[in-house]
């Protein structure tokens, strides 16, 4: 959502950002399975000389970000931070525009979940177990811009229920007066499209995953990702994540 977009604030236009921001992570995801899981990145302490706690994985993630928000990542309300204690302050003016989502939004971050859900299954179920590389800077790279993608995605779910809370208010109202969270889900819920994206997801893989070349006759051979497993990521994590965020904003909707 751009600053001044919110006279375009529709349902479709949402899902159209939803549909494209597949393609950044459908991408993102076959540049990270280059690497094997390379697990000493995420467990390796650093030398206590080097003062500085944690993974290897950490310390470039936080790094990345500090820096990030010095020229104003964390301005837009579409960007949450994974480490929001480490920030720095931004050296880009805050742009004045109405802000879209209720001002509570800023207190909905999933990212501790997305994380864990990142390292201990997606990993795992994506990359080989082969022995690490020791491209650590790369991997770390490509998980970044992926956690950053998926974060992005997921928190996309605030102006879903933005945009479905002015369009039936009537209907949500009571459920978000009464806190109730399942009769929230429900209402949000479209099975319909969410079988439509596992499909689309499924498809995209295949076809953003197969190898080129100037010989038509070669066989199809094995794509770089299996669609059925970005299916899967969609099914189990991506859209349940996404829901879950649409119903906690929802819940300080009328705060
Ligand atoms: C995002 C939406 O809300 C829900 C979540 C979906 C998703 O994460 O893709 C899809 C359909 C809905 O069940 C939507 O309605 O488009």
């Amino acid at each position: 959502m751009a600053c001044g977009d919110d006279g375009k604030l529709s349902l479709d236009s949402i899902r159209d950002s939803l549909i494209r921001q597949e393609d950044t992570i459908i991408f993102n995801l076959i540049e990270r399975i280059k690497f094997p899981i390379n697990p000493s990145l995420y467990k390796q302490q650093l030398p206590s000389s080097s003062n500085i706690s944690g993974s290897l994985f950490q310390y470039l993630f936080q790094e990345t970000e500090s820096l990030q928000s010095k020229v104003g990542r964390y301005l837009s309300p579409e960007e949450n931070p994974f480490f929001p204690d480490n920030l720095s302050d931004s050296i880009i003016p805050l742009t004045k525009c109405t802000p879209v989502l209720h001002p509570a939004a800023e207190s909905v971050n999933v990212n501790e979940k997305i994380l864990d859900i990142y390292i201990n299954q997606m990993l795992p179920l994506f990359c080989t177990e082969a022995d690490d590389d020791a491209n650590f800077a790369t991997t770390a790279a490509c998980d970044i811009q992926l956690l950053q993608a998926l974060s992005r995605r997921i928190h996309y779910g605030k102006f879903v229920a933005e945009v479905k809370f002015r369009d039936s208010t009537d209907e949500y109202k009571p459920f978000i007066l009464a806190q109730d969270k399942d009769a929230l889900m429900k209402l949000l819920t479209f099975e319909a499209v969410e079988e439509m994206v596992k499909k689309r997801v499924a498809k995209k893989a295949k076809v953003f995953g197969q190898e080129v070349t100037l010989n038509d006759s070669v066989e199809e051979v094995k794509g770089k990702i299996d669609p059925l497993l970005v299916s899967r990521l969609y099914d189990e994590w991506v859209m349940p994540l996404t829901k879950f965020v649409e119903v906690e904003y929802l819940l300080r909707r009328l705060d």
